[in-house]
């Protein structure tokens, strides 16, 4: 059975719509997901390779913009918003780790992390970045370029720039993907610390079952729509 639809929902996600290319090469990749995550929930979003994982969670961060439907978070309706409006109402509310880390080249390690912080207009940047940077095990990298970083270090840096600004809600997409088994597990760890101290929101794209069981919600994803989605016991 589905669950109810949620009016306090962090994530409220009606009809959505996502079709890219332009006919007649055009692909309907999301096809009417209704969806409702409550705040301090933890979800793990599964499907086959291509059945729209990564687009969903483009779409609920406010990264991309959906073809038909709306997506609110927090109760503020990221479809009205314009993309400086977005990136505004994303920084400080939402850390976001993809698949592709998006770190930028010229900065080290620790200006990666402490960078959008300020950007933030917080305090104590460069401190916390370091910090955070310390409990992904990096403490010993910070000074280096992604370059001079291998994949899963990398993988690292992002993930502690999602953390460093504390957001209610943080989505992953395959946030382990490059790690191997017991760094990876340590990052979970680090992630469903978070989630048990501070009620922080995970959304986590997953080909892992381990992973996918230390979720409280497992979502399944099939051609664009909502197939599967339970509480685990
Ligand atoms: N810009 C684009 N134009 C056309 N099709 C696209 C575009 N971007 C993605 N797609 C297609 O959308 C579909 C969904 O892609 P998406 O990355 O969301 O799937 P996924 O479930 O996350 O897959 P994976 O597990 O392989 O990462 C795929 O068939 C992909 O080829």
């Amino acid at each position: 059975m589905m669950p109810s639809t949620v009016d306090s929902a962090l994530i409220a996600a009606r009809n959505v719509s996502l079709v890219l290319g332009r006919p007649p090469a055009s692909v309907e990749i999301l096809r009417g997901v209704d969806l409702d995550v409550a705040a301090g929930d933890s979800v793990a979003l599964l499907g086959p390779s291509g059945s729209g994982k990564s687009s969903l969670m483009a779409v609920l961060a406010g990264l991309e913009r959906p073809t038909g439907g709306t997506v609110s978070v927090a109760g503020l309706d990221f479809t009205t918003l314009d993309e400086d409006a977005l990136a505004v109402a994303r920084r400080g509310r939402i850390g976001i780790v993809l698949q592709a880390f998006h770190l930028l080249p010229t900065m080290t390690a620790l200006e990666n992390v402490a960078v959008p912080l300020e950007l933030a207009g917080e305090g104590d940047a460069f401190a916390r970045a370091a910090a955070e940077l310390e409990a992904v095990g990096l403490g010993h990298r910070i000074g280096h370029y992604p370059a001079q970083l291998s994949g899963g270090e990398q993988q690292r840096v992002a993930i502690a720039r999602a953390l460093v600004g504390r957001p209610a809600l943080i989505f992953a997409d395959e946030p382990t993907g490059n790690l191997d088994t017991t760094t990876g597990a340590s990052i979970m760890d680090l992630l469903f610390a978070r989630h048990a101290a501070s009620g922080t929101t995970l959304f986590i794209i997953t080909h892992d079952p381990g992973l996918a069981a230390r979720c409280a919600r497992v979502i399944e994803l099939g051609d664009g729509r909502i197939v599967g989605d339970r509480r685990s016991a």
